[in-house]
């Protein structure tokens, strides 16, 4: 037995018989009516995965039927049962959507090879559907976590923005804050989803190169085009162009992007034709472009024209109430990946997270989830396997937080790193140093004494 319904529609009994002998033998459940209206009762109770239908019914005809079928279920495969000479009909019948049809009197052997495709195609469908939604469902903003309000703010005008005309977006950042990710939900968020999302690397692709990729080449307009090429801004017509680290392209690249910008076409190197597309442009940076003008290596018009609708992703440091949220996310992403249960983190790792300063920001932390979930084998995330350079670096907190690291610490040390930063954050000031560490001053002293200070 196989898991598939057929329902076989046909005003004559002897058909109906033969089908179902035929298709029981093969495996499926199978179903018969003598009418349209019995057809459409049963296809909306117990909802069949395909039908064989007669077009000549006593009552509302096969092709009324089918309409009603597809109405209620267009999953549903419809095979039309026709009789000879009534071609026009079953014409019809495919443009309303049947899947194929087979003429009376019919072959048991044809009409199961019909029958299996007719069901494999469904299969199909089904598994594209499912991959489509899958793909956008990890592409798009869905997978971005936001639990500080910063990062809620900034996800609110995500959706806006895709949702919206905008054909230019700068997304500014240091690197690792998710700029990629977020130009990518710019565009599978939005009407464009359907159509290509093209990356390129400003900063990894040599000038000459960098060029003829954004815009393509025609035969033999350089030594090496040896054959015509269509660049990133064609490919990606009715989708998005993302230009990464935009801060770092070179100023004859620069020109002829503010050209794109401004007039929606261009011209393939050694082409004589403009070439016009509708391409949202999404341009990330974590340079300050405004320096980068004052140096001299990033175009004013083309900043103006591309800062029109700015987003700003802060460093992770500074929306601490995502630090949390993100780790649990990459525990659950890595647990898939390695296979591992690792359900939540010490006390002690936990707060190491939070202290930590993440100059890597979220790739950092993703990183660090990662070779922790590979190491740990029990349930909870340990201190000991957050890297060591982190545990150095994380500072002692405020007051009754202290954490020792794992290794120890050389207490004399660091002693004289506080006494050190007092007076520095003091300006030499002795008592005011004192005070900051709680000491009298002249215990403060002693100890600049001890470690050669005074
Ligand atoms: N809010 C978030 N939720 C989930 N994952 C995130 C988030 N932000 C960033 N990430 C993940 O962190 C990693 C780094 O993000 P991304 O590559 O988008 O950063 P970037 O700012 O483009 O970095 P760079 O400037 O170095 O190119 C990626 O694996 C990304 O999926």
């Amino acid at each position: 037995m196989n898991n598939y319904r057929v329902l076989v529609v046909d005003d004559e009994h002897l058909i109906r018989w033969s089908l179902e002998q035929s298709l029981k033998k093969q495996g499926y459940h199978v179903q018969t009516v003598g009418s349209g209206e019995e057809a459409l009762d049963y296809v909306r109770s117990d909802s069949p995965d395909l039908v064989f239908l007669d077009i000549q019914l006593p009552g509302i005809d096969g092709i009324e039927t089918l309409e009603k079928i597809k109405e209620i279920d267009s999953d549903i495969s419809v095979i039309m049962i026709t009789a000879l000479g009534v071609l026009e009909t079953a014409v019809k019948a495919m443009q309303l959507g049947a899947y194929d049809y087979i003429n009376k009197p019919f072959n048991l052997d044809e009409l199961s090879v019909v029958l299996r495709k007719a069901l494999e195609t469904q299969a199909l469908k089904k598994e594209v559907e499912h991959l489509r939604t899958e793909k956008k469902r990890t592409q798009s903003s869905s997978r971005i976590v936001a639990e500080s309000s910063h990062m809620k703010n900034v996800l609110d005008m995500v959706s806006k923005i895709a949702q919206s005309d905008a054909a230019t977006v700068l997304v500014q950042g240091e690197s690792g804050t998710g700029k990629e990710l977020v130009a990518r939900a710019l565009h599978y968020d939005s009407p464009r989803s359907e159509q290509p999302f093209m990356a390129i690397n400003c900063a990894a692709v040599p000038e000459t190169l960098l060029e003829s990729e954004l815009m393509g080449h025609e035969k033999g307009s350089f030594t090496d085009a040896k054959a015509q090429k269509k660049g990133l801004f064609e490919l990606a017509n009715g989708g998005t162009v993302f230009l990464d680290e935009i801060g770092d392209m070179p100023m004859g690249t620069q020109a002829k992007l503010l050209r794109v910008l401004e007039e929606r076409s261009f011209r393939r190197i050694g082409g004589t034709k403009d070439i016009h597309v509708d391409v949202r442009i999404v341009a990330a940076t974590n340079k300050e472009l405004l320096k980068a003008i004052d140096d001299g290596t990033f175009r004013k018009d083309l900043y103006y024209r591309i800062q029109v609708i700015p987003i700003y992703l802060p460093p992770l440091r500074e929306r601490p109430d995502d630090i949390l949220a993100l780790a649990h996310h990459f525990v659950q992403h890595f647990n898939a990946e390695f296979g591992k249960n690792v359900t939540g983190f010490s006390t002690s790792a936990e707060r190491y997270l939070l202290d930590y300063d993440w100059p890597g920001n979220i790739r950092e932390l993703r990183n660090v989830i990662e070779r922790a979930i590979i190491l740990e084998s029990g349930d909870t995330l340990k201190l000991e396997l957050l890297p060591r350079e982190m545990l150095s670096q994380t500072p002692a907190t405020t007051n009754g937080n202290f954490q020792l690291p794992p290794e120890g610490i050389d207490i004399e040390v660091v002693e004289k790193q506080l006494i050190q930063q007092a007076l520095a954050l003091s300006n030499g000031n002795q008592s005011q140093a004192a005070r900051k560490l709680h000491l009298g001053i002249d215990a403060f002293r002693y100890r600049m004494k001890k470690f050669g200070l005074l």
